[in-house]
């Protein structure tokens, strides 16, 4: 038995203070940082790309996980791979190639998720669970930090967690987008293994405080 693992979104961390957040992270019980990638095409909303990946790279001792929310990501592979990521997340919407992409994620040397906007049923993975390390739900529409929980996520959780159950398969769930205390628990009794947590971390009076109660929270466990 292990544990769940909590991923803080860099996404609402302060830029302006940069090397504080990241040294916030790393001593935090934090598990890996969550870095999103937006394009204004596949969202509507643009992030950062590759000279924010470097400087959080030096200054994060947490593994990345970075969720590309852009269009073609199979171009930019090896370069996220380059600039330190641990695990690459693509979405099922954005890729013509899904298998293929997953396989060259898996063949840079990291781990490989695949991501479903809300509205996308997980029956769509039918034939691609067996490849994946791990499945990403949008638990809000990609693009923006601090948007509302969509409720519907929890039985869709629940219904993926029976679905690998029934085909012997233990890819971790990932949850992104409305993520804090006030719903983890209900998450991790679904069967969510992944906790990324923005504005309910960063914005929070005491962020690893409230990482450490994320943590704390849920009897389910498990390790990457
Ligand atoms: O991918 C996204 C948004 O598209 C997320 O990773 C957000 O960064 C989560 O932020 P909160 O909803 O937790 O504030």
């Amino acid at each position: 038995m292990s544990q769940h693992l909590v991923a803080p979104s860099l996404l609402a961390a302060d830029f302006t203070q940069l090397a504080a957040e990241m040294a916030l992270v790393n001593r935090s019980q934090a598990d890996w940082l969550h870095f999103d990638v937006m394009d204004g095409r596949f969202v509507p909303n643009i992030s950062f790309g590759f000279p924010i990946m470097e400087a959080v790279q030096k200054l994060c001792q947490k593994p990345l996980d970075v969720h590309l929310m852009i269009l073609e990501p199979e171009k930019y592979i090896s370069a996220f791979r380059d600039a330190g990521a641990a695990v690459i997340t693509v979405h099922y919407e954005a890729c013509v190639h899904l298998h293929r992409t997953i396989q060259e994620i898996k063949a840079s040397g990291a781990k490989a998720g695949v991501a479903l906007n809300p509205h996308t049923p997980i029956e769509l993975l039918d034939d691609i669970l067996e490849d994946v390390d791990l499945i990403l739900l949008m638990s809000v529409n990609p693009g923006f930090g601090g948007q509302k929980f969509i409720y519907r996520t929890i039985p869709k959780i629940r219904r993926l967690k029976d679905r690998l159950i029934e085909r012997n398969l233990s890819p971790l769930i990932e949850i992104d987008g409305g993520v804090g205390l006030q719903n983890a628990e209900e998450l991790l009794k679904a069967g969510a293994n992944v906790l990324v947590a923005g504005n309910s971390v960063f914005g929070a009076k005491d962020p690893e405080a409230t990482i450490a109660q994320l943590k704390a929270i849920g009897e389910e466990v498990y390790k990457f």
